[in-house]
């Protein structure tokens, strides 16, 4: 009887098959499967006999048009798949390393349940595709920062305006000598004027300050005059300015900001309210009395109709920060009903006017980018406004100013690059590029790591932090208990549990050592962020990483190395993202995963971004660093076993614990899911119809095939019911990079992809409201 397990467990011996035989009785398909089975047994043994390839015991590989090396299972499967192809394997590329399949073959059995496939990560991978475009590497070029202080002996900060008392206090706590080239436009302006006025300034070019800096002023000013005029200035004197910011990671920052400069003018107080706490406990705060709020567009909102202490008669600056974001996140009906009620209330009481007090409000806009909603937020928020920004052929301290293309600017020393990963070797190379990165300069580095989702960016964390057992030199093997942190999540609290060696860990952590790639030499802690974490959750997250280098709590400040493993999901975000390195005037790297295929396309948009600086990499390039032996001695490409052991180590690892397994396969399906979310103008780049889901499967650790991939519990859209009960075709899963839309059979992967993104957009959009907005940090 000759069964599909059977049939994957064939002992190869060379005489096993020779004969030709007849079969007969059992079931057709029973004698199909046996004669199929025979053929192939022949063919190896011909194989053998030809010493082209020895059979390893416990390991017999069928491939299949796919490639797939598909291992032996414990249980014997019903099903036969018996029109695969048998191919022989014509060079050491096509298959796993012997000492990989010694080494997993004893526990093989017992790890793939119901039937698996492991494909070789070096096998059958799509190619990039060859572009006529010039060459974009152009590294190593000297280019001087385009977002830093200025050395110019007058652009001083009390040249511009501020007080001598402001300005040798920047200096002295803050470490602040000279303003960068849109502080001093904007100083200078919001100092002496009372216009309207809209910055647009790339990233880390120091926006925050260059709309703080005058707002203190005017009310360190205002204090002075209400003095002069026998009143005094106190948190009770009245809210003056309000500063609106799309997330409340960055409202908080702001405010600690805001902070910093008022302890050199204790008497103006500031407060902010951004959700996440109770309402009771703000209004309580805002009772109080305070003279700069800070908050999210929602909250204020909420508490304008509810709060009715909260008097903003007397609001003479307001600042909508990060306006393409705020825009994004569809916050302009509660920006709308903010203008118009602080429009109202101050008509209502112009008679109660302070001494000093400006009779018009300033609106202040700030962005980054142009954008399509920047505009409207624009039209809706300013009148007559000044512009204030660096133009495109200005030149800062001599040198070319950031932006290369109108909309868009990155800080000119940004090192952008693109590395082109078939999807198989997408895992292996993210930790390839990340070992490397981190080899060259030390744990003193700080990386940030983007992924396109909440479970994906879980699945990730535990694989990075997991005790490796691969054998990858001077891995950290063994599991660092100490840095298991401290942060958890309330709610799964007291689930902590003890672990071999007796120390009590979280169950649930948002730091621990990268044990599965890190060096006990060099090691580095890897921290876990994104929106579905509780806001105290992330908010210690953030200051936990933000201090672990670096003691500086403002932004993120010394990221060296930004990694955007999943692509952004417009250019704006692209943007938003890169910008976390290179901040004021530092140097900083960006690097952009992309899949061979339609996904190449998006070069050109990094090329809007900023031409220059502009370098290419590939996964074997990526991989070869990452795994070759410090000591240079190396086997050639070694490298291959040593990604192929750490890839089959994963894979054990998720197989071996029914929880790794979900959360590989939620992580996966959570994946694809965000994958078709990409904006409409990008769709052509971010193709579902063009993803490999099987080669995909891989990148998540599963050899599971794709489409029987179905986490319960994660949300099913009604589309997904719907396909659920028709006819599914095998190729629409399995689809192939390299195929073209026209070859696919027509099936059901478009109908999902529109349906999934109209789904997938609606409630990443609610959910990010309901958080209070979204960062580039709420991912989720
Ligand atoms: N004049 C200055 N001199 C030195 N450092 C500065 C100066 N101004 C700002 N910085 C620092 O530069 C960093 C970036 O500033 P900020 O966050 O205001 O940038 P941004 O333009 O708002 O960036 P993004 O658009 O990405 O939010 C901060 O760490 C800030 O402390």
């Amino acid at each position: 009887m000759a069964d599909d397990g059977m049939l994957l467990n064939f002992e190869l011996s060379a005489d096993a098959f020779a004969p030709k035989k007849t079969f007969k009785g059992g079931s057709w398909r029973d004698r199909l499967t046996a004669k199929k089975s025979s053929e192939w047994g022949r063919q190896k043994a011909k194989e053998r006999e030809a010493g082209s390839k020895g059979s390893i015991p416990g390991f017999e590989e069928v491939q299949s048009d796919d490639e797939e090396l598909i291992l032996p299972d414990d249980q014997p499967r019903k099903r036969a798949r018996i029109d695969e192809p048998v191919l022989s394997k014509p060079n050491r590329r096509h298959s796993l390393s012997k000492q990989s399949i010694e080494k997993d073959g004893p526990r093989r059995p017992s790890s793939i349940p119901n039937g698996g496939v492991v494909s070789s990560l070096f096998t059958y991978n799509s190619k990039a595709v060859p572009r006529n475009s010039k060459p974009e590497v152009e590294n190593d070029v000297e280019i001087e920062p385009s977002n830093a202080p200025l050395h110019d002996e007058l652009a001083t900060f009390t040249n511009l305006g501020l007080s001598p008392t402001l300005a040798s206090h920047l200096l002295k706590k803050l470490a602040i000598r000279a303003p960068t080239a849109i502080q001093r436009r904007a100083i200078e302006q919001l100092c002496s004027a009372d216009t309207d006025a809209f910055i647009q300034a790339e990233t880390g070019s120091g926006k925050t300050l260059a709309y703080l800096l005058p707002v203190v002023q005017r009310l360190m000013h205002l204090s002075k005059q209400m003095k002069d005029a026998g009143e005094d200035f106190n948190r009770e004197s009245g809210l003056f300015a309000i500063i609106l910011s799309p997330t409340r990671e960055l409202s908080k920052q702001i405010s600690s900001v805001i902070e910093g400069l008022l302890s050199c003018c204790h008497w103006i107080v500031s407060s902010i309210v951004i959700g996440g706490e109770k309402k009771k406990s703000e209004k309580a705060r805002l009772r109080k009395g305070l003279n700069i709020l800070v908050a999210t567009p929602g909250r204020l909102a909420d508490h304008l109709d509810n709060t009715e202490v909260l008097d903003v008669s007397k609001v003479r600056w307001l600042v909508l920060d990060e306006g393409d974001r705020l825009m994004e996140l569809g916050f302009e009906k509660d920006i709308q009903k903010i203008v118009s009620v602080l429009n109202l209330r101050r008509t209502k009481a112009m008679e109660r006017v302070l001494p000093g007090l400006p009779d018009r409000r300033t609106t202040v806009l700030c962005s980054a980018t142009l954008k399509g909603g920047v505009q409207d937020l624009h039209s809706m928020a300013l009148k007559e406004p000044v512009s204030i920004s660096l133009d495109e052929n200005e030149k800062v301290d001599g040198h070319e100013a950031g932006n290369e293309s109108k909309g868009f600017s990155a800080p000119a020393q940004l090192k952008q690059s693109y590395v082109t990963v078939p999807p198989k070797q997408r895992l292996v190379t993210l930790v390839g590029t990340l070992r490397q990165s981190f080899k060259r300069k030390g744990s003193v580095m700080k990386c940030i790591v983007f992924i396109s989702c909440a479970d994906s960016v879980d699945f990730h964390f535990e694989v990075l932090t997991r005790p490796s057992t691969a054998p990858v030199e001077g891995s950290a093997t063994e599991v660092h208990k100490t840095a298991d942190v401290e942060l958890e999540e309330p709610s799964l609290s007291s689930r902590s549990k003890k672990i071999a060696q007796g120390t009590t860990v979280s169950e649930f952590r948002t730091q621990a050592l990268a044990t599965s790639w890190s060096t006990k030499d060099n090691p580095v802690q890897l921290f876990r962020l994104h929106g579905s974490l509780q806001q105290s959750t992330r908010t210690s997250t953030l200051l936990a990483y933000t201090k672990y280098v670096a003691s500086r709590g403002l932004d993120l400040p010394n990221v060296d190395l930004v990694i955007e493993y999943d692509p952004p999901f417009s250019k704006d975000d692209h943007l938003h993202r890169i910008g976390r390195t290179a901040r004021a005037g530092k140097d900083g790297r960006a690097m952009i995963f992309l899949m061979p295929g339609c996904e190449e396309g998006y070069i050109d948009v990094l090329k809007e971004v900023r031409q220059r600086n502009l370098t290419k990499h590939d996964a074997d390039e990526m991989l070869r660093k990452g795994f070759s032996p410090s000591s240079g001695v190396t086997a050639d490409r070694d490298w291959e076993n040593q990604a192929t052991n750490w890839q089959l180590d994963v894979e054990r690892w998720t197989l071996d614990h029914p929880k790794h397994l979900e959360q590989a396969r939620r992580a996966y399906q959570s994946h694809i899911r965000a994958y078709a979310t990409h904006v409409a103008a990008e769709r052509a780049f971010f193709d579902m119809r063009d993803l490999h889901l099987g080669h995909l499967a891989k990148a998540f650790a599963l050899r599971d095939k794709p489409g029987s991939i179905r986490v319960p519990g994660l949300r099913p859209s009604k589309d997904d019911n719907n396909r659920a009960n028709a006819p599914r075709k095998a190729s629409a899963v399995r689809g192939s990079a390299s195929a073209s839309r026209r070859d696919r059979p027509d099936d059901d992967t478009g109908v999902q992809a529109v349906s999934d993104e109209r789904e997938g957009r609606r409630k990443m959009q609610a959910k990010m409201k309901a958080m209070g907005g979204a960062s580039e940090f709420n991912l989720g």
